[in-house]
C-alpha cells in the first residue's frame, strides 16, 4: 500500500502544490472562532505532505496574525472564497441540482463536509497524483463522503468530457460546476475549450462559478507582498505558475451562449460577511473576480437548443434576471 509520503510528488511540485496552500489556509480558518468555513480534513493534508509539514495549520502558529501577507491576508481570501462557493453550491443543490463537478478539485473536501441533499453526486477532476495523495490521506482518516463521490484523473487542458461521461455524469441533468482557483493556471485556449465543454454538457438550470485574475491588465499587483512572501517563505512562485497570456472574456462568451452572468469582486463578500481581505496598495487581489453563471431556465442558448432533462427545448436566447445584489 502507498503511504501519503510516498505519494506527495504530485502535490509537492508545480501547480499541485497550490492545493496544499489552499488546504493550509482552510486549516487555519477552521480553528478561528469566527471561521467562515470549517474543513476538518485540511490540516491532515498539510501535515501528510513533506512539502508542507512545517506550515502553520492554526491561527496561533501564524507569526503576524491577520497582518501576515501569506497566512493572514491570502489565507483569509481563501477562507472567504471557500465559504462563498460552499454557499453557492449548496444553493444550487437545494434548488434541485444533483450533479456537482469540481474542476481542479485539489484537496477540496466539499464532498465530505457539506450537507448535501440525498442523491447528490460530486465529481472531482484533478491530476492523478493530487487525487492519489488526497485519497490516501482520506482513507487513513476513514473519512466517509456525504454524497456519491467520484474522483476522476484528467488533464483539464485536454479533452476531459469523455472521462466525466464514462463516470456516469448525465448531461441531460442540471449540474453545478465549480472551477475554484483553476483558470488562472490554464492557457487561454484551454480556458476557452473548458468553457465550451461546460456549455455543451450543461442542461437548463445548471450553474457555474469560477475565479479569474487578469494580470496583464493589472501589472502593479506583481510587486504585492502576498506574492513575494509566498515565494520567499514557502517557495511557491504563484506568478510563475499563473498563465501569463491575456485572459479570454469567458463571462462574455457565456452570456452570448445564453447564460446569466454575474461578476463580483472578493470585497463584495468581505463586506457581506464582515470578514475577509480589504483593498490595499499593490493589491494582489485587485485583479480577482468571481464569476457566477446560470444556464437559462428555458434551456435556450444563443448557439442553439440546450438539452434538458425532458428533451431538447428550442427557443431564443434569454439572459434572465440577475440575482439580487451581493448574492452569487
Ligand atoms: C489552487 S489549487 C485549487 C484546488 C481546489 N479547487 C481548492 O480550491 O481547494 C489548483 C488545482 O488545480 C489543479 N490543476 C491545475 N491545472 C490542472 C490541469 N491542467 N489539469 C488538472 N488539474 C489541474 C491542480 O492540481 C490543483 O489541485
Amino acid at each position: 500500500m502507498h503511504t501519503a509520503q510516498g505519494l506527495t510528488a504530485g502535490v509537492a511540485r508545480g501547480v499541485g502544490r497550490t492545493a496544499l496552500l489552499v488546504a493550509a489556509a482552510r486549516a487555519i480558518e477552521t480553528h478561528r472562532p469566527d471561521a467562515l468555513a470549517r474543513d476538518p480534513f485540511a490540516e491532515h493534508f498539510v501535515r501528510a505532505a513533506a512539502a508542507s509539514a512545517s506550515w502553520p495549520v492554526r491561527p496561533g502558529q501564524v507569526p503576524d496574525g491577520d497582518a501576515d501577507p501569506l497566512w493572514g491576508r491570502l489565507g483569509r481570501y481563501f477562507a472567504l472564497r471557500t465559504r462563498v462557493l460552499d454557499d453557492h453550491l449548496l444553493r444550487s443543490a437545494h434548488l434541485g441540482v444533483r450533479q456537482v463537478v469540481l474542476l481542479g478539485a485539489g484537496l477540496d473536501c466539499r464532498a465530505y463536509r457539506l450537507d448535501w441533499p440525498p442523491g447528490c453526486a460530486v465529481y472531482e477532476v484533478d491530476t492523478a497524483e493530487v487525487l492519489a495523495f488526497k485519497q490516501t490521506v482520506l482513507d487513513r482518516l476513514r473519512a466517509a463522503p456525504a454524497a456519491e463521490r467520484r474522483a476522476l484523473a484528467a488533464d483539464l487542458r485536454d479533452d476531459w468530457a469523455d472521462v466525466l461521461l464514462a463516470a456516469g455524469f448525465d448531461p441531460a441533468e442540471p449540474t453545478a460546476w465549480l472551477a475554484e482557483g483553476l483558470l488562472l493556471y490554464l492557457p487561454a485556449a484551454a480556458e476557452r475549450r473548458l468553457v465550451a465543454t461546460i456549455d455543451r454538457l450543461s442542461a437548463a438550470d445548471s450553474t457555474l462559478a469560477y475565479e479569474i485574475k487578469d494580470l496583464v491588465e493589472s501589472p502593479q499587483v506583481r510587486s504585492s507582498p502576498v506574492y513575494t512572501t509566498t515565494r520567499r517563505r514557502i517557495g511557491i512562485d504563484l506568478l510563475a505558475l499563473f498563465d501569463g497570456e491575456p485572459r479570454p472574456d469567458s463571462a462574455a462568451e457565456l452570456a452570448s451562449l445564453g447564460w446569466t452572468v454575474t461578476i463580483r469582486t472578493p470585497y463584495d463578500f468581505t463586506r457581506r460577511h464582515g470578514r475577509g481581505p480589504l483593498p490595499e496598495p499593490n493589491d494582489a487581489l485587485a485583479a480577482n473576480r468571481w464569476i457566477f453563471a446560470a444556464a437559462s431556465r428555458d434551456g435556450a442558448t444563443a448557439s442553439g437548443a440546450r438539452t434538458t432533462a425532458s428533451g431538447v427545448t428550442p427557443g431564443p436566447p434569454t439572459a434572465g434576471p440577475p440575482p439580487p445584489p451581493g448574492s452569487p
